[in-house]
């Protein structure tokens, strides 16, 4: 089967693996007494079971039916029939197990017999003497002291506590940890570190444990962050990045590190989770006789944490580094592999064997020359191995394969040997992200309240006040710039919220300087990141001296833009809180009349006060004038019940004028109040009613100077008319004036003629005129001038 990127289905993180012939977690079985007994298994399987319930090694044999289970005993395995040694093969390490402390810690893990090993006629070599020896069963003198032997049937939560758990803990404080896990291949080591859904692994255990340590630790802010890598055949690849293929590996004062490698920060346990699994889906991954999914590559799952503790407590950031290790397990000649698989495996080969080399240089203590460049896997454990660090190696118990056990154990006692120089890691400030991010942070803040302040960045005061002209001065260009502003606020908070996000907090945690920030947002959990349920919001603040007013406090709430949201979400919270009497009326009241009128009032209190109600504040639409003789009556009916309440608590005092004394205090209080509130609203009544009556003249008025207007307009437009008819009228009499004067010239030319034809007849005999023609003409000039001055009157 071709080595492939598949997913490894076997994390908890991941799908689950599909049933290997092998696999001990088959559905298919069930427990008894703490032992996994086959469901599937023939009677035969059944007659391995020992008086303790266990399986006895003596009589396993291949004749038991095909399952998919494996096999355990009451203390591993029983073998009792050890078989003879040869005494030169007795290993006689020291079985005191005590440490000076200053040493990698070894932890031995036994999985059971597997179906192939049992079908086989595999018997038990090697067990779990105790809890911190392993012994060999042929020859009992062989037998090997570590700090902790797990026997087949311990889970890896139990391993974890012993293996993991303080490494874990380390790491959180400051100190580089690295757990690792050796063994030949099916072993059992990827079952260790990662598990699955059922039994995870010291991985999945340790973030959990990591981030339940944060939440434990109020005070300090972490920031975490992962890698995850495999070297497949001496190759470097990113497994959060498919396209960080063959990346290299280079030193710097700290250390080495892998150039190029993706590094996301993480939140939750489910985000670490989520980053392994679509890393698991790269690991390369493949099938040999032993192991249908054997690891074909050294996986290295990196935890870097930074911490610092916050204000004045701040000792500078502390880094360090959790690498968790599934190697991959050693092949022997056993392994039946060719191509690929062949290739695949002398790489793991060599570079295991290198591990080792290294390992014992290491353990020999000696200032010789430790190989480390020899291998990627021992460059890159290079600062590792002489941190905190714990080795779990993981051995079958099988007989056919007691000679890689053994090697796997000399290997782990040579490992015991190794000095480590655990020490509290510190870095320079500007190397850190949770410092750059804080800076970042606290510039980002300053220039957000830069901008609340209606200061715009870079702009000084001179400038600032000439944009504030133009802006007066209505320019289209300002209104743009000034909601280019509000987008930058807008993005800068966006960026605060989304890198506060990332330095994570105990929600225990008090820190004033991220109080700004609501706590929900800053546990690590990306869920729970998600639903911004808006806690601090709903959260009323009302001062409590306001409080003891009622519509003062309602004054208050009115005034602050927030209060509609606020309003909106907690309207059955805050009436409580706004009526100091309310315990008492609410008690001998109904509570949700009170509240309905309360409310109603905030309502109408709230349009008076706030800056919208200043539009009608002279004078009210008549559903708002209703709205307020509504409050009247419901502060009527209220004061009716209150009164009437008050009485009985009168009439009950009257034998024991102690027992109610201060209820008929709060509620003559309250029967005040509500007094004062009813007379204020009818003030506002009376007020907003002349103002309405007012309005009413005003518009009538205004209607008749409307009316008087349009008539004057008619006026006037008639009178143009008429004196243009006027002026039409003078023309014509100037024209009729002047053709008088010509008439009146014309009858005094003929007056003349006519005097001159009556009074000289000689002149007119003279003329050669007759008298009686003289006369006719007379009388002819005579009825010319009458008709002149005829026409010209
Ligand atoms: N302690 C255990 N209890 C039950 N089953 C186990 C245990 N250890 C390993 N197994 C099972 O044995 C099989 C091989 O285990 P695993 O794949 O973890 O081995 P490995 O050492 O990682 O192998 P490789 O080096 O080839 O990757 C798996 O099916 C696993 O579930």
């Amino acid at each position: 089967m071709a080595s492939s990127s598949r997913a490894r289905s076997r994390s908890p993180f991941s799908h689950r693996k599909p049933p290997s012939p092998f696999s001990s977690t088959s559905s298919t079985s069930s427990f008894v007494r703490n032992k996994l007994i086959p469901r599937t298994c023939s009677s035969s399987a059944t007659s391995y079971l020992n008086s303790a319930g266990g399986y006895d090694s003596r009589s396993r044999t291949t004749s038991r039916s095909k399952s998919d289970s494996v096999y355990y005993d009451s203390r591993g395995y029983n073998a009792s029939t050890p078989v003879a040694h040869a005494p030169e093969e007795i290993i006689g390490e020291p079985l005191e197990t005590s440490r000076s402390g200053d040493s990698i810690s070894v932890t031995i893990r036994f999985r059971p017999l597997n179906e192939r090993e049992f079908q086989r006629g595999d018997e038990i070599a090697w067990y779990a003497d105790g809890d911190k020896t392993v012994r060999n069963e042929y020859n009992p003198a062989t037998a090997y002291a570590f700090d902790r032997v797990f026997g087949p049937h311990a889970t890896s939560q139990e391993v974890y506590e012993i293996a993991a758990r303080p490494v874990v803990q380390a790491a959180m404080e400051g100190v580089n940890g690295t757990v690792f896990a050796y063994g030949v291949t099916s072993s059992g080591k990827t079952h260790t570190m990662h598990g699955d859904q059922n039994a995870p692994g010291i991985i999945p255990l340790a973030i959990k444990d990591v981030f339940s340590i944060i939440q434990d630790t109020p005070g300090r802010e972490f920031l975490l962050r992962v890698s995850y890598l495999e070297i497949y055949n001496e190759v470097i690849n990113d497994l959060l990045d498919p396209t960080g293929q063959n990346l290299r590996v280079r030193e710097d004062a700290q250390g080495t590190y892998v150039e190029g490698i993706k590094e996301e920060v993480v939140l939750s346990p489910g985000h670490v989770l989520s980053f392994i699994a679509a890393g698991e889906e790269h690991r390369h991954v493949g099938s040999n006789n032993f192991n249908l999914f054997s690891s074909r590559s050294h996986t290295i799952f990196t935890l870097m944490i930074e911490s610092s503790a916050h204000g004045d407590e701040y000792d500078g950031v502390v880094f360090s580094q959790l690498n968790l290790i599934d190697l991959a397990g050693s092949e022997s000649s056993k392994t039946e592999t060719t191509g690929l698989r062949r290739k695949e495996g002398s790489y793991i080969n060599k570079s295991l064997l290198t591990l080792g080399t290294v390992i014992g240089k290491l353990s020999e203590g000696k200032a010789s020359h430790v190989p480390y460049r020899d291998s990627k896997l021992t460059r890159l454990l290079q600062s590792s191995l002489s941190g905190h660090g714990h080795l779990i190696c993981t051995v079958t118990p099988a007989s056919s394969n007691m000679e890689e056990t053994h090697n796997t154990l000399k290997f782990a006692s040579r490992a015991k040997r190794v000095e480590i120089y655990a020490s509290r890691n510190k870095i320079i400030d500007e190397k850190s992200l949770i410092k750059k991010y804080q800076k970042e942070i606290s510039v980002l803040k300053e220039e957000l309240d830069h901008l609340r302040q209606g200061m715009l960045i870079g702009v000084n005061h001179e400038e600032l006040m000439t944009l504030r002209q133009k802006l007066e001065e209505g320019q289209v260009k300002m209104q743009s710039r000034l909601e280019e502003e509000e987008e930058a606020k807008a993005a800068l908070m966006n960026r605060i919220q989304r890198l506060t996000k990332l330095i994570l907090v105990s929600s225990k945690n008090s820190i004033s300087g991220l109080s700004d920030v609501p706590s929900h947002q800053r546990i690590h959990s990306v869920g729970e990141d998600d639903k911004l349920d808006g806690q601090g919001a709903d959260t009323l603040v009302i001062d409590s001296e306001n409080q003891k007013d009622p519509l003062t406090s309602i004054a208050v709430l009115a005034s602050d833009p927030s209060y509609e949201l606020k309003h909106r979400r907690s309207s059955s919270g805050w009436n409580d809180e706004l009526s100091p009497t309310s315990s008492t009326a609410t008690e001998s009241t109904q509570a949700g009349e009170l509240i309905s009128g309360t409310k109603l009032l905030a309502d109408v209190w709230l349009h008076l006060y706030s800056g919208r109600g200043a539009s009608f504040q002279g004078g009210m639409t008549s559903d708002q004038m209703d709205l307020l003789a509504e409050q009247v009556k419901v502060l009527a009916g209220e004061i009716a019940f209150s009164s009437s309440t008050l009485k009985r608590l009168l009439d009950q005092s009257a034998n024991d004028p102690d027992s109610s004394k201060s209820q008929i205090q709060n509620l003559e209080r309250e029967i005040q109040e509500k007094r004062r509130q009813m007379r204020a609203l009818e003030q506002h009544i009376i007020e907003s009613g002349e103002a309405s009556i007012s309005n009413a003249s005003f518009v009538e008025m205004q209607q008749t100077v409307m009316k008087l207007m349009t008539q004057c307009n008619e006026k006037s437009f008639e009178l143009e008319i008429k004196s243009a008819d006027n002026r039409i009228l003078q023309e014509q009499l100037q024209n009729k004036c002047s053709e008088n004067e010509e008439l009146q010239a014309k009858v005094t030319l003929l007056e003349q003629q006519l005097a001159s034809l009556s009074g000289d007849k000689l002149s007119s005999s003279a003329h050669g005129i007759s008298e009686e023609h003289a006369d006719e003409l007379r009388k002819k000039i005579q009825s010319q001038v009458e008709g002149k001055r005829f026409d010209c009157h």
